[in-house]
Parts: C-alpha cells; sequence; structure tokens
C-alpha cells in the first residue's frame, strides 16, 4: 500500500530532516528530481536543448523549486522564463540560481511553450487559485501547453482533497518525500494527473499513522483467501444475497453476479427474483425469504428490494443474525427513520454499509463535501459500521478511524446496476471471513479493474463488470 500524510505532519517531519541535513539541501534534492521529470517529457516531445519552458512561481518554497529546477534546465540548454506572481516575496536563492544560468524574468505569458512549471503554491496553499495565477493557468490550458505541478496541483485543498476555487489541473504532479491527500482522493485528485513521488529522505520521519492509506495490487493478492486440498464449498463460507424482487430482478442477477466472483464457496439467493436468479446462475440455492435461507457466512442485504413492509421485515432478520452484513441501497433507505436503531446499536457482527452520495446525504444529513475522508470518518464512527463511500475515488472509512482511497476507479462504472455487482463481491469476501475494512477495499478495487476491463471492448454495462470481475480476481490457487 501507499499512504499519503496531512500538511502539519509533512511539515514536522521537514524540520524533523532538517536538523540532520545541511541547509537547503532538501530544497536541491527536490528541484533535481523535478527537473530529471521535466527533461524526461521534453525528451519525449523531441528534445531538452533547445525547448522552451515557463516557471509559474509563487510567493513561497513551492516557487522556489520550480526556480532551482529551472537552474538546472537552463543549464541543460532549455530557454526557461519564469513569471514571478508576487516579484516582491520570490524566492531570492532560486531567483538567483535561475538567473545565473541564464533563465529569464518575463512580465507575460510566452508563445510557443514546451512545458510550464506549476510552482504557483505548495504546502501553504488554501482557497484556490488568486487571479493572476488563474489567468495564466487558463491561458497556458487554453494553448494546450503541458503542465507540470510541482509537489501539488497549484489551488487544490491538499489535506481533505477538496476544490474551494480555480485549481491548475496538471498533466504530471512531481511531489516530494511522500503523498498528500489531494493527490489521491476527493474533486482535486483527477487535477494531479500523472503522480510521481521524489524521495527526499523524509520517510524515517513522517508519523505512523497516515492520513489515508491507498492500496495497491499486493494488498489485494495478499488478502484474497486462497484453496488448498482439504477447501469444500462450506469452508470457503456462503454468502447469502438478500436483494431484488419480483420489481426489480435485475438487482438480484447481478449482486449475485458478484458474488459468483468472490471467494466464497457458494450463494444462497433469499428473495422475489429467485426464478430470474436461477436462470442465470444456476449454481445458487434460491429462496423467498432471508429466514428460509439456510446456513450463510454473510449476507448483502439492500438493493431491489424495495422499502415496504416485506422488505424491512428481511432487513430486520438479517440485522438479527450474528453475521457481517452488507447493506446497500434500499437497506439504507430503511435505516434512516431511525426505527432500527436499537437493533443496529445492540449488534456485534460488523456492518459494511456501501452509500453513494445520496445515500449517504440520507443517512448522515448531508451531503459527504469536499472532504470525503472525514465524512466517511464521521459516518463510520457514528454508525460503528464501515463505510465505503462510492465515487470516483471510493473512500472506505473504519469506526477505529482508518481511511483508504481507491485508486482502480474508472468513470465507465458510472452506469445503472455497478453498485449491485459490488455489494455481491464484498459480502463473498465477508464469507469467506476477510477482515470488513480489507474486504471492503478490496471489493471497491478489484470493481474498480473490473470497470476498467470491460471498457475494453466497448460501452460498460453492469453484467459487462459482473463478468469482467472473474478476469480480474487473484488466482485462489
Ligand atoms: N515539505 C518538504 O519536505 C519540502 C517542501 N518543499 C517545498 O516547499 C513547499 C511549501 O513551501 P511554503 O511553506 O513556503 O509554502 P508555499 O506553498 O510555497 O506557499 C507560499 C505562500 O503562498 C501564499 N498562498 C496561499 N494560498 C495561495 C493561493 N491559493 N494562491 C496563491 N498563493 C497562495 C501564501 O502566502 P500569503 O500570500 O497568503 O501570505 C503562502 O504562504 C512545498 O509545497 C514544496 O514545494 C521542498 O522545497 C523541500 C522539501
Ligand atoms: N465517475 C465515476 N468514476 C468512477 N467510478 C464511478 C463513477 N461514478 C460511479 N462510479 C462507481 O460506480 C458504482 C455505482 O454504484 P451505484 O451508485 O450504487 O449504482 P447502482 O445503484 O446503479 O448499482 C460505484 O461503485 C461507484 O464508485
Ligand atoms: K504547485
Amino acid at each position: 500500500m501507499r499512504r499519503a500524510w496531512r500538511v502539519s505532519d509533512v511539515r514536522a517531519a521537514e524540520e524533523a530532516l532538517m536538523r540532520t541535513v545541511p541547509e537547503g539541501s532538501l530544497m536541491r534534492r527536490a528541484a533535481a528530481g523535478l527537473a530529471r521529470r521535466c527533461a524526461l517529457l521534453l525528451a519525449e516531445r523531441g528534445g531538452v536543448y533547445g525547448s522552451r519552458v515557463l516557471l509559474l512561481a509563487g510567493a513561497g518554497n513551492n516557487g522556489g523549486d520550480a526556480l532551482y529546477a529551472g537552474a538546472f534546465l537552463a543549464r541543460r540548454g532549455v530557454a526557461v522564463s519564469a513569471l514571478l506572481l508576487v516579484p516582491e516575496r520570490v524566492h531570492q536563492g532560486g531567483l538567483a540560481a535561475l538567473r545565473a544560468a541564464g533563465g529569464r524574468v518575463v512580465d507575460a505569458v510566452p508563445r510557443d511553450l514546451d512545458l510550464a512549471v506549476d510552482g504557483i503554491v505548495g504546502l501553504g496553499g488554501s482557497g484556490g487559485l488568486r487571479p493572476a495565477a488563474e489567468a495564466a493557468v487558463r491561458l497556458l490550458r487554453a494553448r494546450g501547453t503541458t503542465i507540470v505541478a510541482v509537489d501539488i496541483p497549484s489551488g487544490v485543498e491538499v489535506d481533505t482533497g477538496g476544490l474551494s476555487g480555480p485549481a491548475v489541473r496538471a498533466d504530471v504532479t512531481v511531489t516530494f518525500g511522500c503523498l498528500k491527500p489531494a493527490l489521491v482522493v476527493g474533486p482535486a485528485a483527477p487535477y494531479a494527473g500523472e503522480v510521481e513521488l521524489v524521495d527526499i529522505g523524509l520517510g524515517p520521519w513522517l508519523r505512523a499513522d497516515a492520513a489515508l492509506a491507498v492500496p495497491e495490487w499486493p494488498d489485494i493478492e495478499q488478502w484474497w483467501p486462497r484453496l488448498d486440498a482439504a477447501s469444500e464449498k462450506y469452508t470457503r463460507g456462503v454468502v447469502g444475497i438478500a436483494t431484488g424482487s419480483a420489481m426489480y430482478p435485475g438487482a438480484a442477477v447481478l449482486s449475485v453476479g458478484g458474488a459468483l466472483a468472490g471467494p466464497a464457496g457458494m450463494v444462497r439467493y433469499a428473495g422475489g427474483a429467485a426464478t430470474q436468479v436461477l436462470r442465470h446462475h444456476p449454481s445458487v440455492i434460491a429462496t423467498q425469504r432471508v429466514a428460509e435461507a439456510g446456513r450463510v457466512q454473510a449476507w448483502v442485504c439492500g438493493s431491489g428490494l424495495g422499502t415496504d413492509e416485506a422488505a424491512a421485515t428481511e432487513l430486520r432478520t438479517v440485522l438479527a443474525t450474528s453475521l457481517p452484513a452488507v447493506l446497500d441501497a434500499d437497506a439504507l433507505t430503511l435505516l434512516v427513520d431511525g426505527s432500527m436503531a436499537d437493533q443496529l446499536r445492540g449488534r456485534d457482527a460488523p456492518i459494511v454499509v456501501t452509500p453513494h452520495d445520496r445515500e449517504f446525504a440520507r443517512l448522515a444529513g448531508g451531503e459527504p463535501g469536499d472532504d470525503r475522508v472525514g465524512a466517511a470518518l464521521r459516518l463510520a464512527s457514528w454508525m460503528n459500521a464501515v463505510v465505503l463511500l462510492k465515487g470516483d475515488r471510493t473512500v472506505v472509512a473504519t469506526p477505529a478511524g482508518r481511511a483508504w482511497a481507491n485508486p482502480t476507479g474508472t468513470p465507465a462504472l458510472a452506469t445503472g446496476g455497478t453498485g449491485d455487482v459490488l455489494a455481491g463481491l464484498l459480502g463473498s469476501l465477508l464469507a469467506a471471513r476477510v477482515a470488513p475494512e480489507r474486504a471492503a477495499v478490496a471489493a471497491a478495487y478489484l470493481h474498480g479493474l473490473a470497470g476498467r476491463a470491460a471498457a475494453r471492448s466497448g460501452p460498460v454495462t453492469a453484467p459487462d463488470v459482473a463478468a469482467a470481475l472473474r478476469e480480474v480476481v487473484p488466482a485462489s490457487f
């Protein structure tokens, strides 16, 4: 996994590290890494020598990084110019280095650029781009100039990934020491483009508990249950699916499809869409009611269930078990009036809720807003449940205060029914005794990969995602 730290943690680590190294060496390391990446981009686009680069330099060290990197590039034959956004507060050492290397200061964005470097603001920033910076950035975007952001795309809210005003849309972000939340979560995350992490030696000085984690394939592979000679369907775990209805049979077919791609040994379906489920998935054992379903090790309840009294009874029956449960869609709506609050509070077995933004708003009394991690953590703590908040960068938050941002999402998943597939897979992981936090993180990760795989052969539908899951899940042995 990779991890991201908040500004205050980065600054504390930076201070500790700085006491152990000669003055200026961190900025030199940062600027060298930045210059290397810019040179690579220029080389890919026709050559470093003779190319033209503009530095947008703000008032602080972020501008300093850009100016020192500009000096490196100027020494390699790049024509480097710098637009100083706050000339009276520009980083003096950086400016002197740039000038000594042959770079020059300009008072407007030049034409015919090969690259622009966004050193407007970094860790010190908040509140969106200011007007002069915004005008320069808008012009660069309109001309299609490639933009490399220094540390973070200027204008984003670094700690939350929120956007409170205009921000730089970078093609590449070269970040120093560690990831920051805005690079991996929230509406700001896509603004970073491709993220390159330059090691400046901060690692040992960063606090152990990061703001959030980003899963990688080896995590998912490690968590995925394996089969062996002693495996049999019951020991692998049986997942119960209480979704869909005569009115919405598709939800049942899709969530069962998701569950069948998971590691559980068997799927039991309980609901009003048994005929359709069996037609699509003959290996499933189907009944009409949760109470009649037989033994399972985890339940998925909600999507397409409806919100009438019969649906409420099914949800109550699931909550009365001492089994892990995924609550999605209609099950979340049924929780809103508080009539099941006592049952929820009295429950020892884990619950994972999987809201999209509107469901989140109904549960939490307000939209998640720009601080999606903070919002998900608050709901997780309040409900004492793992929260999987869906979206471009799906967030998983635990009642213990840990948070994850999923990196594999794709807008191709923004189509009806894909959430049902996700809930089914998640239920299968729970039934196979994967801990709820890991099950939620793994399900979101693999769901994203499946969306991408499905998108390779044309427009995506939810059954395509269920089918693609079978290709992307880790090998079971
Ligand atoms: N951490 C590390 O290990 C290392 C960090 N390094 C580098 O240092 C950077 C942090 O530098 P920093 O602290 O000097 O702050 P920085 O981001 O340049 O802001 C400067 C000033 O900008 C202003 N400002 C605020 N918001 C704004 C906005 N929206 N639009 C425009 N301006 C805005 C605000 O001043 P104000 O005008 O509000 O008084 C603020 O004080 C870091 O990102 C990395 O690049 C590396 O060199 C080495 C290792
Ligand atoms: N723009 C997007 N980028 C990435 N993933 C998205 C996007 N929009 C939706 N998704 C994903 O698609 C799924 C949609 O689930 P949901 O809203 O429950 O739909 P449904 O109820 O139709 O199944 C979620 O996993 C969500 O994370
Ligand atoms: K920046």
